[in-house]
This record gives structure tokens, sequence and C-alpha cells, in this order.
């Protein structure tokens, strides 16, 4: 009797046991699945970390550019100051021509002011800089390359569409075996690239910067500039690039910057109060003209607003109201159409 109680309690004791076992494997399951699951957690959060690390290594680099042209910019016009070039504008002379004619402004993006002003007229700059393009054939990919590589670069993406197409065509092959020298910091630029295949280094007084891959364009800043290179490059692999020179990429520029000095002139010409001017002065002043788009119901003016612009309307129609005093409705007073101007005040200062 008593040898069967305990045995049955020796059951119990090993059952009790088996089970503690059990429910212990089923923990030590449970807790590697969420040990696993914080893993994976742990590797996303490390990978997305590393692409920020990415971007803010970008981003610096963009910043580095940025201010690399910013720097003698800035120097040209404290010096100009300096010497007694009072006129912001007057002093503000960018040498390239053509590049203040490449900015693009888009339905719905603020309107920013002019910065950058040649003092020369586009038609004497044109003389000396024009070239005949000679159009290298390439293989539809390349051009693709090239031309998302100038799309990607912040300092040549707002080129026109004309003006990125002729670039693609007049690119011409160049290759660099691994280790040799592409651009020398301080050196005078006068090419432009692109990277088809391989990688090259960017440094600055010996200090590394980064790394470029295929799709990118370096060499832009002394050219669009009119600066000395800003850094060294290097190839760290053997690599095949797309070049474009100086004088072509003017070419371009100049081109483009002239078929609209056309256009514009003609505009002006049709517009009643400019018809009667000189053909230097229309030239002149479509030199200076800039295209804004507004899309239906934006404001142009606001009633109240201090006003810097002058106004030509080239298409659409523009509704002028006026709030009297004391009231917040806004009374019609007129519609303006193609030809018609405004802002006009802000022409005498
Ligand atoms: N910090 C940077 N990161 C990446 N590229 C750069 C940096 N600074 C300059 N560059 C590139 O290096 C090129 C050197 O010649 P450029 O100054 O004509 O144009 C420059 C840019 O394309």
């Amino acid at each position: 009797m008593a040898q069967t109680h305990t045995k049955q309690c020796q059951m119990d004791h090993n059952y009790k046991l088996e089970k503690k076992y059990l429910e212990m494997k089923r923990l030590v399951l449970e807790k590697t699945e969420e040990l696993k699951r914080r893993d994976k957690i742990i590797a996303l959060l490390e990978h997305e970390i590393d692409e920020k690390d990415g971007t803010i290594r970008y981003l610096k680099n963009e910043i580095d550019k940025f201010r690399q042209v910013v720097k003698p910019l800035t120097r040209q016009l404290i010096d100009n100051r300096r010497n007694g070039l009072e006129s912001e504008e007057d002093c503000f002379v960018m040498k390239t021509p053509g590049i203040e004619n490449t900015r693009v402004y888009h339905v719905g993006e603020p309107r920013l002011k002019r910065t950058a002003i040649s003092a020369e007229p586009l038609s004497s700059l044109a003389q000396g800089y024009e070239m005949k393009l000679v159009k290298i054939p390439k293989i539809q990919k390349s051009r693709e390359l090239i031309k998302s590589a100038i799309l990607d670069n912040d300092f040549m993406k707002n080129l026109e569409m004309t003006q990125i197409r002729e670039i693609v065509d007049c690119m011409y092959p160049v290759e660099y075996a691994a280790g040799s020298l592409i651009i020398k910091e301080g050196d005078v630029g006068s090419i432009v690239y692109v990277m088809e295949e391989g990688r090259v280094e960017v440094s600055r007084e010996n200090k590394y910067l980064s790394t470029m891959a295929p799709g990118k364009v370096f060499g832009e800043l002394a050219i669009l500039y009119n600066c000395k290179r800003t850094a060294t490059i290097k190839a760290a692999t053997d690599c095949r690039l797309w070049a474009i020179e100086r004088q072509c990429f003017q070419t371009i520029m100049m081109r483009t910057g002239l078929i609209r000095q056309a256009e514009y002139t003609d505009f002006l010409k049709s517009v009643p109060i400019f018809k009667d001017l000189p053909e230097d002065t229309l030239i002149k002043i479509s030199d200076v003209l800039e295209e804004t788009h507004y899309q239906n119901g934006d404001y142009i003016i606001r009633q109240g607003a201090r006003g810097d612009t002058f106004f030509i309307i080239s298409k659409g129609q523009v509704k002028v109201t006026q709030k009297p005093p004391n009231s917040n409705d806004e009374k019609f007073i007129r519609t303006l159409t193609k030809g018609d101007f405004f802002g006009e005040k802000a022409l005498q200062g």
C-alpha cells in the first residue's frame, strides 16, 4: 500500500516536472522568436541608419559644393563694394553667358527675384563663344544615363530640355585608368564629365570628400561659375566617362538664350507701349524679362503689398479687383489680357 502511494507521488512529481519542462520549452521558443523579431527590427533600423548616414553625407557634399561657388561670388561682391560699386546687381556679374537665362519657373513654384545678371547683352556675349556643335552618336542607354545624371545634379537640373538634349548630343567618350588624375583642384577647368562606368574619388587639400559612381556629373562648377576647379578628382577604378568642352557647353547655353531673346523681342514689339522703342532697347528689356506662370485663381499682386515687379501679360487673362477701405469685399475693376501690363509703379522705384 505504502509502495503504491510512493509510486503515485513519484508519478505526480514526474508529471509536474514534465509539465514545467514543457512550459519552459514553450517559453524558450517564444523568447527565441521574440529575439528573432527584435533582431530583424534592429537590422531594419541599422539599414535605415546607414541610408540616412548616406543621405547626410550626400547633403553635406552638396552643401560643400554650394559653399565653394558662393565663396568666390561673395568675395567678388565684397571687393566690388569696396571699390565703390553700390548696386548689388552692378557688382554681381556672372561671367558665364546664357547661364542666367537657364532658370525655368514651374507652374506653382514661388517666384524668386533674379540674383545674378550679366551686365552684357546676350548678343555681344555671343560673339566669340559660338562654335559649330559636333554631335557624337551614342546608344540610347548612354543617352538616358547622361540625361538622368544632368537632371540629378542640383547645378544643372534647371537647364531647359533642349539644352540638355544638345549636351547629350555633343558629349564625347573618354577613358581613364585606375589611379589617374582627372581634375586637379585649383586648375582652370574646361570640361564637364558624366560617369558611365567606374568610380572616382573626390578630395580637397588631400582630404577625402566622397566617392562618385556611374550616373553622376562632375566638373560642372568651374564651367558654370567661371571659377577654378574646387576639388581634385581621381579615378578609383578604370573609368569610362562622357565629356563636353566649356566652349561647346557655352554655345548651347548661348543659343537657347539668343532664341529666347528673339522670341521676347518679338513679343515686346507686339505690345503697344513697347512697339515704337528702338530695337536695342527692346533687346535690353528682353534680356531682363523672366517668364512666370500662374494658375487660375492665383494672386499675382496683393493690394497693399510692396511692388517690385512690372508684369506684361503674354497669355491668359488677369482680373483686377480692389477692396474699398473698411470692407472685406473685393470689387471687380477690369480684366486685362495679352499685351496689357500692370505693376508699372515698380519701374518708378
Ligand atoms: N564636396 C564635394 N562632393 C562631391 N563632389 C564635389 C565636391 N566638391 C566639388 N565636387 C566636384 O568636384 C569637381 C571639381 O571640379 P569643379 O569645381 O569644376 O566641379 C566640382 C564638382 O563637380
